[in-house]
């Protein structure tokens, strides 16, 4: 329980995640410990075989019984690997557990990133950091640390007992590995530099195959392929090459501690029996001394190894504590806001009110800022619909990302029903704004999942409404299984304009309170354009509808448009005023906004407020709203009565 509610704070709000790997290992050490525990007992158990191999040869030399003898050394190779296999199981459960936890937290932090931060990393180099990289924290936490610490041991063990058979023939065998253990500390500084060096090429390696992946169709309709290859081959090879770079220190590292094993070997053997043939040393004493040394090769090749995975890890640590660094959305305290309540919002305000709003980008390193909204003031009515227009880059899709909250204005108010959005919780904002993008984003799994997507509990009769009034239910009728056909990446297997009517569906399953449309009707044919303007209709009666439109059959039948130029709004009004008063809506009437025959040229008639009831197989289940409460959107169930 402890460890649940330390990960949640941790989630919730470290300010700086650079803890956040330290603190996870902290939340293991108890196993961790368990581990190296064993593990000593392991140690201890070999360390006394040697004596109880000179007991065996010095029995055998009075002639006495082995079997005594023989037993206890039989017994300490079982207790030795009982042990030892024991300490790999439960150092290996806490590596898992460990690289588990780190994972948990990383994702989290990163669905919660702030969207300006998110946007500068590249995605390649994050799937680097979530995947391989946390891979190498837990052998790094885990395997290499409780092998630090057991071979080290056993080294320091061995090198006591060693001492107390003979002082001399120790301080020889301590000169050889001193020399070596100099060496390999300079080698693993080294190893270090370059594993850095190593990650961060493998992460740049893997975000330009993310990146070309993402966009195969273009590179392929580019001719592209060739240039790729070798732009993507260059920097696997460059990662290549700093691979055998640390293939070749952590080579250096072992044979230069071998050299030290061997040549104190050497040195000892030969002054060992020289004093054995003098008779000021007996055989029993030099084998067991021997033996030791022996003994201290593997821990001690161990012991480096175990330094050059940890110097290796630690490079990958400051990868993913980097990661998690990421700056979170709305402070970074998701779980409380989701759980925050809030009074319901006043029913007679404007849906959505711009005041002198600004807003700039920050791009690159030195976080440039470009002004994108310069002081835009607008109100949205709680109903009906509200177009806006204006040329391409005016900074529309801009300002429905500060009605969706994925960026903060940097000056004036953006209002939700008369409350500054950026006083309410973040999931309050997101349930009652419905946001169809520009780019009609559908993902991997079935036609139901994508759906289904911002409501995961919808009934299927709101699932088959909400298809029908996105004109969807001919194309599913026409797919495989239906609802459950899946989808590829990116929503793959429909045309744009399906996949713009699915994402149009999810929307209306949502229910919301504010629906946001980007160009939603770019890719629509005029059949289905003209269905969708009668959806719309209805809708808007319900919610606040606001469109992106680059069709005057969408904009005539506002209530309201906007005009946007050069990130001000320059004129709003109905479409008969605009054509009359507005020179720029005038010129994109004529051009970029498409008319249908005979489409212009009546201003449409406002469309009245009045209740209105749908047939019952259209009724989409709305909240009859008197206004936009997070009772009636977010938390009550739909009543029968409430559905239109
Ligand atoms: N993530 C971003 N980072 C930096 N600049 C951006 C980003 N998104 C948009 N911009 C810039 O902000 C300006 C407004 O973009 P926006 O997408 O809001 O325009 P728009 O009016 O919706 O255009 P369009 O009709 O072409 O979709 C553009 O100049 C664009 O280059």
């Amino acid at each position: 329980m402890a460890g649940h509610a330390h990960r949640a704070s941790l989630r919730g709000g470290t300010k700086d995640g650079a803890e956040s790997v330290a603190s996870v290992f902290r939340q293991h050490t108890t196993l961790l410990v368990t581990g190296v525990l064993l593990g000593l007992l392991g140690v201890a158990a070999s360390l006394t075989q040697p004596w109880a191999i000179g007991k065996l040869i010095e029995a055998a030399g009075r002639n006495e019984s082995l079997a005594q003898p023989i037993a206890q050394l039989v017994g300490l190779f079982c207790a030795g690997a009982l042990f030892s296999s024991l300490q790999a199981y439960i150092i290996g459960r806490a590596g898992e557990n460990i690289v588990f936890d780190v994972r948990e937290i990383l994702t989290g932090r990163l669905l919660r990133a702030d969207l300006t931060a998110f946007g500068k990393q590249s995605q390649g180099d994050i799937f680097t950091r979530t995947v391989t990289d946390t891979s190498l924290v837990k052998i790094a936490l885990s395997q290499s640390l409780a092998q630090l610490i057991i071979s080290g041991a056993t080294v320091i063990g061995g090198v006591v007992l060693m001492f107390l058979i003979d002082t001399w023939l120790m301080l020889i065998t301590m000169s050889c590995l001193g020399a070596a253990s100099v060496l390999s500390i300079a080698l693993a500084r080294k190893l270090r530099k370059v594993a850095l060096e190593n990650r961060d090429d493998t992460g740049d390696f893997a975000s330009d195959v993310q990146r070309v992946l993402s966009a195969l169709p273009t590179v392929k309709a580019s001719r592209a392929e060739p240039r790729e290859a070798a732009r993507i081959g260059r920097l696997a090879d460059k990662a290549r090459r700093s691979g055998i770079r640390v293939n070749a220190f952590n080579a250096l590292l072992m044979p230069s501690m071998n050299v030290g094993t061997q040549g104190a070997l050497a040195v000892v053997v030969g002054v060992g029996m020289s004093w054995v043939a003098r008779g000021e040393m007996n055989m029993a004493t030099l084998t067991s001394f021997i033996m030791y040394l022996f003994q201290l090769v593997s821990p001690l090749v161990m012991f480096f190894m175990g330094v050059g995975q940890f110097v290796q890890g630690r490079a990958a640590i400051q990868r993913v504590d980097e990661l998690a660094r990421l700056p979170q959305e709305g402070g970074g305290t998701p779980a409380g806001q989701a759980s925050m309540a809030v009074g319901p919002l006043p029913g007679q305000r404007p849906a959505v009110e711009f005041h002198d709003v600004r807003f700039a980008y920050r791009r690159g390193k030195q976080e440039e800022r470009t002004p994108v909204l310069k002081g835009v003031s607008f109100t949205v009515p709680a109903r009906g619909l509200t177009a806006v227009v204006g040329p391409s880059g005016a900074g529309k899709t801009t300002m429905f990302q500060l009605i969706e909250r994925f960026y903060a204005a940097d000056g004036g108010r953006v209002q939700l029903s008369g409350q500054n959005i950026e006083a309410l919780p973040l999931d309050t904002v997101r349930g009652l704004v419905g946001y169809v993008q520009q780019d009609s984003a559908a993902m991997r799994g079935t036609v139901r999942d994508n759906l289904t997507y911002a409501q995961p509990h919808a009934t299927e009769y709101d699932i088959q409404e909400a298809v029908e009034m996105a004109g969807l239910t001919s194309v599913i009728a026409q797919l495989p299984q239906g609802l459950d056909t899946e989808l590829g990446d990116q929503g793959s297997g429909l045309s744009g304009g399906q996949r713009q009517r699915l994402c149009i569906a999810r929307t209306l399953l949502q229910k919301p309170a504010v629906m946001l449309l980007d160009e939603a009707t770019s890719n629509l044919d005029s059949d289905s354009e003209r269905d969708f303007r009668d959806v719309l209709r209805r809708v808007s009666r319900q919610c606040a509808v606001i469109a992106i439109a680059h069709r005057i059959s969408t904009v005539i039948d506002a209530e309201k448009i906007v005009v946007l130029e050069g990130g001000r709004v320059r004129a709003t009004g109905v479409h008969q005023d605009l054509m009359e008063h507005d020179e720029l809506y005038r010129r994109l009437a004529g051009s970029q906004l498409h008319a249908g025959p005979g489409q212009v040229a009546p201003a449409a008639a406002p469309v009245p407020m009045e209740p209105w009831t749908p047939p019952p197989a259209l009724a989409i289940g709305w909240p009859a709203y008197a206004g936009l409460t997070e009772q009636t959107v977010r938390l009550r169930p739909i009543t029968n009565e409430e559905r239109w």
